[in-house]
């Protein structure tokens, strides 16, 4: 974690807890929603300085069958080992933060997504520092995790080799053999990461798990909706009528 910016436990679920999980994820799976976000690799903050046609300025469409938190019942296994304190304070000590809490926020906090034969995860940044996912079902082929370790910091990005991974060269990003079971910790935050296409007959499918330096972290309205789309919009809008 700490040379990296990553850290891959693969076996850190049991084979038969696994089954369980991942049979309460594909029994819930089928009441998903099917996202579409339109993003560029920063997931909104564009640098100002890049030139109009560059291409860290370009939008993809990232496609995902989706569950958000309140889709997630509270008494799956997989929302009681989220909501766990013993595994959030092993996260809080990976990360070596004084202060983890479970995200707050109704929408984010646990998710489920799908990647299906197909579909693939476009290079970005994710928007908070550090992300924690949980591999329930791996792609038959392909659906690999891959990584630019420390592409950026707060101040300054290596623009050389973003530009040449946005341009197809692979050769300086990590993968991860994966087997379903893997929890992974990553400084999403400051390494261009992604998912490559998933081949086969199964769609991958992992957790996301969120977590927060602050204990209340909501996130706001727009955002959720932008990226849960009409489901949370209406369920917002009812809440202020
Ligand atoms: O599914 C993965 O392994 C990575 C997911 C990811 O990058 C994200 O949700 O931001
Ligand atoms: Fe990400």
């Amino acid at each position: 974690m700490k040379a990296n910016g990553w850290c891959n436990l693969s076996g850190f679920i049991h084979d038969d807890a696994l089954v369980l999980l991942n049979s309460e994820a594909n029994e819930l799976l089928p009441s998903a929603d099917v996202l579409h976000v339109k993003r560029n690799i920063y997931q909104g903050a564009i640098d100002p300085s890049l030139p109009e046609d560059d291409i860290r300025r370009k939008e993809v469409t990232h496609i995902a069958v989706q569950l958000a938190d309140d889709q997630i019942p509270a008494d799956t296994k997989l929302k009681q080992l989220y909501r766990s304190d013993i595994l959030t304070e092993f996260v809080r000590r990976v990360q070596m933060k004084d202060q983890l809490y479970r995200c707050a926020d109704e929408f984010q906090a646990l998710n489920i997504v799908a990647l299906h034969p197909g579909s693939r995860h476009a290079w970005h940044y994710d928007t908070t520092e550090c992300t924690v996912t949980l591999l329930l079902q791996a792609a038959e082929v392909g659906g690999e995790f891959t990584f630019l370790p420390n592409s950026r910091t707060d101040d300054t990005e290596n623009r050389m080799a973003v530009d040449n991974l946005l341009a197809g060269d692979v050769s300086q990003a990590q993968t991860f053999a994966r087997g379903a079971g893997t929890f992974t910790l990553f400084r999403g935050g400051y390494s261009l990461h992604g998912v490559t296409q998933v081949e086969g007959n199964r769609p991958r499918i992992s957790a996301i798990l969120t977590y927060d330096e602050q204990p209340d972290r909501v996130i706001d309205d727009e955002i959720n909706i932008r990226i849960y789309g009409k489901r949370v919009e209406s369920i917002l809008a009812r809440r202020k009528a």
